[in-house]
Formats: C-alpha cells, sequence, structure tokens
C-alpha cells in the first residue's frame, strides 16, 4: 500500500490527483451521503468529504487519506446526481439562463491530523432549449455529476461564465489539495507515479 490513497470512486478525482506524478491507490469508500445535510453547503461537503475519507483511514493507519465531495446549489436547493433522466431534466431546467454554485469539500486525514477545505465556484449557464437538454441527458453525461453535467464534458457547451476554482466544479481543487498535503508534511518524492 502506498502512502497516499485517494478515497473515491471519480475517475475525475484520479486522473487529477495523477498531477502530483506521485504512487497512489484507489479505496471507494462506502458511505451514505444522504442523511448529511448540514447548515451551509460549505459544511455539508465538507462533512461529506470527512466522512469519505474515514471511512478508508480506519484501515490505513499511516497513509495520507483524500476523501471530496462535489454539490450544487441554486437558491436554496441542493443538487446532488441525477437518480434518472427526469431528474436531469428537471436540474438542467433549472440551471438554464441562471448561475449556480458548485462547492467541492476535501478532507485530508494523516495519523492526528486533519485537513478540511472548500473550493467552489459560480457558473453561469446560457438559456438552455429542451431539445438541447434532451440531447444532452442521451449523451449519458448528467447522471454520475452533481447538478447533472459536466464542465469538463460536453456540458461545456452550456457554461456562459465562470467566476471561482474550475477544478472545484469538475470535483477535485488539486492547487488546494497539493499545497495542503505539502503544509501536512507529505514526503514528495521525484519519481512518476
Ligand atoms: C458539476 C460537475 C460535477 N462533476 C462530478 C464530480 C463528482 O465526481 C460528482 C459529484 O459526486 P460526488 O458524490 O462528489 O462524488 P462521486 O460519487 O463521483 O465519487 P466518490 O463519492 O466516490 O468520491 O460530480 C463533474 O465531473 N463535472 C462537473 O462539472
Amino acid at each position: 500500500m502506498t502512502q497516499l490513497i485517494l478515497a473515491s470512486s471519480s475517475p475525475r478525482r484520479k486522473e487529477l490527483l495523477k498531477l502530483l506524478q506521485q504512487p497512489f491507490d484507489v479505496i471507494a469508500a462506502e458511505v451514505d451521503e444522504r442523511m448529511d445535510q448540514f447548515s451551509s453547503p460549505e459544511e455539508t461537503v465538507m462533512n461529506l468529504a470527512r466522512k469519505k475519507a474515514k471511512a478508508v483511514a480506519k484501515d490505513y493507519h499511516n497513509s495520507y487519506v483524500i476523501g471530496a465531495d462535489t454539490i450544487v446549489t441554486i437558491g436554496n436547493e441542493i443538487l446532488g446526481k441525477p437518480r434518472n433522466a427526469q431528474e436531469a431534466k428537471n436540474m438542467l431546467n433549472s440551471l438554464s439562463g441562471k448561475t449556480h454554485t458548485v462547492y467541492t469539500g476535501t478532507a485530508i486525514l494523516h495519523e492526528e491530523q486533519q485537513e478540511l477545505f472548500v473550493g467552489k465556484a459560480d457558473v453561469t449557464f446560457w438559456e438552455l432549449s429542451d431539445e438541447e437538454i434532451d440531447r444532452y441527458i442521451q449523451s449519458g453525461e448528467p447522471f454520475d455529476k452533481a447538478g447533472g453535467y459536466a464542465i469538463q464534458g460536453y456540458g461545456a457547451l452550456f457554461v456562459k461564465k465562470i467566476h471561482g476554482d474550475y477544478y472545484s466544479v469538475v470535483g477535485f481543487p488539486i492547487g488546494k489539495v497539493y499545497r495542503v498535503l505539502k503544509k501536512m508534511g507529505y514526503p514528495f518524492k521525484n519519481e512518476k507515479n
């Protein structure tokens, strides 16, 4: 087992963590994400990120374990991942022509150390037609994404403006992860993954 563990099943998070050029393992955390609605979006994503990291860290005591969680908010509503086409359609309709916020909470645990942080961005969508939304849903892209879209995929066509951290929209603020790992004393090696 390497010293660095990504407690996530997200292929995007895995791709972004490779940018560190350090060896790491991926161990998906099994946690119930439904019950955790905290007082603010920031608290919600940080608590879920910690829960994911903790679920894995309990078995790997010497490792640096990273968990993350992403949600989208529009008005007072929190959008997670759509469970079916109708939910995806509703989500994309509510995002059309408006500005929403994407929050990614990240937790890094190492022995007694715990670092929690949130990255966010405001994303403004163009007005979307029913036809555009239907075609997008048929691509399959919305289903494993918070808010029902991927800024790094076909969802890019919907984005008019972004203000904030792009990588928090994709679901992993890798620049901050790198800095926090350094601060925590992670022993970076000069070798490729
Ligand atoms: C808004 C948006 C979200 N997403 C993704 C990032 C996350 O993978 C996903 C939100 O779901 P999460 O519950 O944060 O993560 P996950 O279920 O994919 O993986 P795990 O819990 O095992 O770590 O939405 C994008 O890829 N692009 C986007 O533009």
